[in-house]
């Protein structure tokens, strides 16, 4: 309630699961540059792909983030890899997978849909409220390197720069990252074995006011602002090498987020244009990565 962020442990994600999709990429980090350029996310659709260090910028003020990324939407492992690939730049449909290290797509796969989803239910959220609003979520995952930064560094350049996430909620397998705390000091979320860190993020807090005004008893005491969308970022000015792997999960992209009725008055006229979850992400991502 006061920082927005907490660790689950009992996931139910096997250690093995984890341990694989670690290996696989500390495996793809380790290939040269030019490699990992070939599904460089520019030129592939959906913000999927990878981003070399220094491409994107979190915080306005920074110069850029220094982290390697590659980025994933929902997909079928059964399905054929590479096949349906939607190409009009929205999220969702399949991914292009990197030809090295061999079972990327199927280690990542396996963390993804068959592993970390079930954390979302044991949270008891979807089948409560949220079910039919989440049958077809991208569920973006982001796979990431903070390369060490030692000797001199540049101020304006840390692994991410202070941010909220934008979706409902975000599961992080991690190492050190820090949190925002309700006194406004920057703790340390000291990685502890077993667990995986929870952050809530802002659509979230869509949800819980659109679901008072419906009147949705479960969800309701969620609301009054209980939740704050946690402000994180990671500084990594040391000399290790830093993994960790993010899944942003947000609701469908249909769901329409508009200013709820009981918020809006003559003092307070309706501050935003109603918009569909899906444009609401891409404009978020359109900001951070381009
Ligand atoms: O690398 C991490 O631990 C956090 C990454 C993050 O905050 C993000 O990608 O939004
Ligand atoms: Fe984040």
């Amino acid at each position: 309630m006061n920082v927005g962020f907490f660790y689950v442990k009992n996931h139910g994600i096997l250690q093995e699961c984890i341990d694989n999709v670690l290996k696989v990429n500390k495996e793809y980090y380790s290939l040269l540059l030019e490699e990992k350029m070939k599904l460089y996310r520019k030129t592939l659709p959906g913000f999927t792909g990878f981003s070399p260090v220094l491409d994107a910028n979190t915080e306005p003020g920074n110069s850029s983030d220094m982290h390697e990324e590659f980025d994933i939407v929902r997909e079928d492992l059964e399905l054929k890899a590479n096949a349906e690939k939607r190409n009009d730049g929205s999220i969702g449909g399949a991914n292009t997978w990197p030809e090295h290290p061999e079972g990327y797509r199927e280690a990542t796969l396996k963390y993804h849909w068959q592993d970390a989803l079930p954390t979302f239910a044991a949270m008891d959220l979807s089948e409560r409220y949220v079910h039919d609003k989440t049958r077809n979520p991208a569920a973006r995952m982001s796979a990431a390197h903070y390369p060490p930064q030692i000797g001199p560094v540049n101020d304006r350049v840390v692994g991410i720069g202070v941010h909220t996430d934008f979706q409902c909620f975000t599961i992080l397998w991690q190492q050190p990252l820090q949190v925002l705390n309700s006194d406004n000091k920057w703790i340390d979320a000291i990685p502890i074995d077993g667990t995986l860190v929870i952050k809530w993020a802002l659509l979230l807090l869509f949800f819980t006011l659109m679901v008072e005004f419906h009147v949705q008893p479960w969800f309701a005491r969620w609301t009054n602002d209980v939740f704050k969308s946690t402000v994180h970022r990671v500084v990594n000015r040391n000399s290790i090498d830093r993994y960790s792997i993010p899944l942003f999960f947000g609701s469908d992209d249909d769901v329409n987020i508009e200013p709820i009725a009981s918020c809006i008055s003559a003092e307070r006229p309706a501050r935003y244009e109603p918009i569909t979850a899906g444009e609401y992400v891409n404009q978020c991502l359109k900001t951070l990565f381009y």
